[in-house]
């Protein structure tokens, strides 16, 4: 896949003062967001696009905390997150906003997106290796709760994960609670 890669900007944040590069890969265009001096072995975040969450404020999730906390983390030990482009674990926004009519009619995160003709998580992550080649990185501590990052993240050594748990709230308990029991996230 051609990638096109915009030039590094500043970006004076809420959170600190980051740099900023997009990644441009077909129609999808990423945010990476980091500081300068980066650490030998960077804290890194690997971030999917969540506008209900991350812009809007919405419940229904843990996204937008999450964000904050890696957009701190980063700011603090001199790391990285990835904002990837792929909305509703990459079945776009639409499809995103119809799975969760289906879950106000009682399905799960995971029935809604194979009710809608899609596998629990539509997500790949080849361009993180593309990413952090870019910038000379081969070797990173990874933010997450998800075991499939961590599978799916290749040529890059993972050498630590550090969890990202967050508090949960009566909308997205029943969300949290799937995650961990059904998508072996670990939480
Ligand atoms: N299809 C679908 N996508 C959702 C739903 N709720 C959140 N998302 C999307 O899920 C993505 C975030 O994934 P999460 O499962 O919260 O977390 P993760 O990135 O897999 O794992 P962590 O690294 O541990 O946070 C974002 O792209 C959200 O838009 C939902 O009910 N259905
Ligand atoms: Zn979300």
């Amino acid at each position: 896949m051609n990638i096109k890669i915009s030039e590094v900007a500043n970006l004076p944040s809420r959170f600190g003062d980051f740099k900023v590069k997009a990644f441009k890969e077909g129609q999808k265009e990423h945010l990476v967001i980091y500081k300068d001096d980066l650490a030998e072995v960077p804290i890194v975040r690997v971030h999917s696009e969540c506008l209900t969450g991350d812009a809007i404020g919405s419940l229904k999730c843990d996204c937008r905390d999450q964000l904050e906390f890696a957009l701190k983390l980063a700011q603090s030990t001199n790391g990285m997150v990835i904002y990837l482009r792929q909305e509703g674990r990459n079945i776009g926004l639409l499809n995103k906003i119809n799975a969760y009519a289906l879950q106000d009619k009682g399905l799960n995160t995971i029935e809604a997106n194979h009710q809608l003709g899609f596998r629990a998580d539509e997500r790949t992550y080849e361009i993180v290796t593309r990413i952090l080649h870019h910038f000379g990185i081969q070797k990173i501590k990874l933010l997450t709760n998800n075991p499939d990052k961590i599978n799916s993240i290749s040529n890059i050594e993972i050498v630590e994960r550090i969890p990202i748990i967050m508090d949960s709230n009566k909308h997205n308990k029943d969300y949290l609670n799937v995650k961990k029991s059904e998508m072996g996230h670990l939480i």
